[in-house]
């Protein structure tokens, strides 16, 4: 099933928000569409929202390109769109990572050339290589992870939100090494967290691994406490959102009560993100911004009020793990391990010397 497709001047997605009841898409011929589509959720997980906001870059450009106005104004126009598709989600870095990425190239092709079609071309073939280049990484990421487990059979992985092919461009950041785990038979089964407030566990990650026949099994998130005090569970595996310099983790709200759970009861907690994941800018997580979604999220499911009208309510997105709670990143170039800073920076020296 594809999430994001770019046929011609469209960009189809899967909406997500309508998932594991109803398979529908959205055809977005318009940036705002886009814009909307990630802000709402319809397209999500870092990697993919990364991947959806350089096609929104391509509508952007088209319209831009239909303005009466010089070139140079144009461009302008162009910006400004980049800048409000950039704003719609803080958190994962993936998306200003695209974003910047496309606009600092269309800012290098601008200093030799006037002519808005063949920015769009250079636009067009950036963001289809954005999306090329995560099929990759996450088929890379999928051997480094399981590496980790060598020798090991009948591994019980717990796993929080969705990382899986719906969250990225490809088969998934920790769901792909779910699933080489189980391509090669070493997976016995694999504990999804529901995910609350909006349940990507249970509606995506729940749904992705169901079809693929691979063993899971669903729990609320207050179930991994139980879970890993039963001793059902040998390591945890998630995805990431922002992934500073010196190892800490935004990730999914709950990811960081995970991670205490797993110290307390001694269970490896993994991390699986690629390089384009990682804010080489940034040290510390607590300077990383956290997303506030709306109330009625944590109120109501699917129009349904599942609390008091009026009443208080907290609803960040993501929170962010220590470092010192994390045991390893598995990236694309391999399983960093502390002391992160060093690992990190020779992750970085890679990345910045292709
Ligand atoms: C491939 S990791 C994706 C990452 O993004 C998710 O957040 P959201 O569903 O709000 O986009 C979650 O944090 C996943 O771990």
């Amino acid at each position: 099933m594809n999430n994001i497709e770019w046929q011609e001047s469209t960009l189809i997605l899967l909406d997500q928000t309508k998932l594991p009841t109803e398979i529908s898409y959205i055809n977005c011929t318009d940036w705002r569409q886009v814009a909307e589509a990630i802000k709402m959720l319809r397209v999500r997980g870092a990697p993919a929202i990364g991947v959806a906001a350089g096609y929104g870059l391509i509508l952007a450009a088209m319209e831009a390109a239909r303005l009466d106005a010089p070139f140079n104004e144009q461009l302008v126009t162009f910006y400004d769109f980049s800048e409000n598709l950039k704003e719609t989600r803080p958190t994962a870095i993936n998306l200003a990572w695209a974003v910047e990425r496309i606009v600092n190239l269309v800012k290098a092709e601008a200093k030799t050339s006037s002519d808005m079609e063949h920015i769009i071309k250079i636009i067009t073939a950036e963001a289809e290589l954005i999306h090329k280049e995560d099929v990759g990484l996450n088929r890379r990421m999928a051997e480094a992870g399981a590496s980790l487990f060598e020798g090991q059979r009948n591994l019980r992985i717990l796993t929080h939100c969705n990382a899986g092919a719906l969250a990225t461009g490809g088969v998934g950041t920790a769901l792909g090494v779910i699933r080489k785990l189980h391509e090669k038979s070493q997976l016995e089964r694999v504990y999804a967290d529901e995910t609350r407030p909006l349940l990507q566990g249970a509606r995506l990650t729940a749904f992705e691994l169901y079809e693929d026949g691979i063993p899971v099994t669903l729990e609320t998130d207050n179930m991994a406490a139980y879970a890993m005090q039963q001793g059902l569970i040998d390591a945890v595996i998630v995805g990431a959102d922002r992934i500073t310099t010196k190892g800490d983790v935004a990730n999914k709200i709950g990811t960081y009560g995970l991670a205490v759970l797993a110290k307390f009861h001694n269970i490896p907690f993994y991390v699986a993100a690629s390089y384009s994941t990682f804010d080489f800018t940034l040290k510390n997580g607590s300077y990383i911004p956290i997303e506030m979604r709306d109330d009625y999220e944590v109120t109501s499911f699917h129009g349904v009020q599942t609390a008091p009208e009026g009443i208080d309510v907290l609803n960040p997105a993501f929170d962010v793990t220590p470092h010192e709670l994390v045991t390893a990143i598995i990236t694309e170039e391999g399983v960093l391990t502390p002391d992160f800073e060093e690992s990190i920076g020779k992750l970085r020296h890679i990345v910045h010397n292709k």
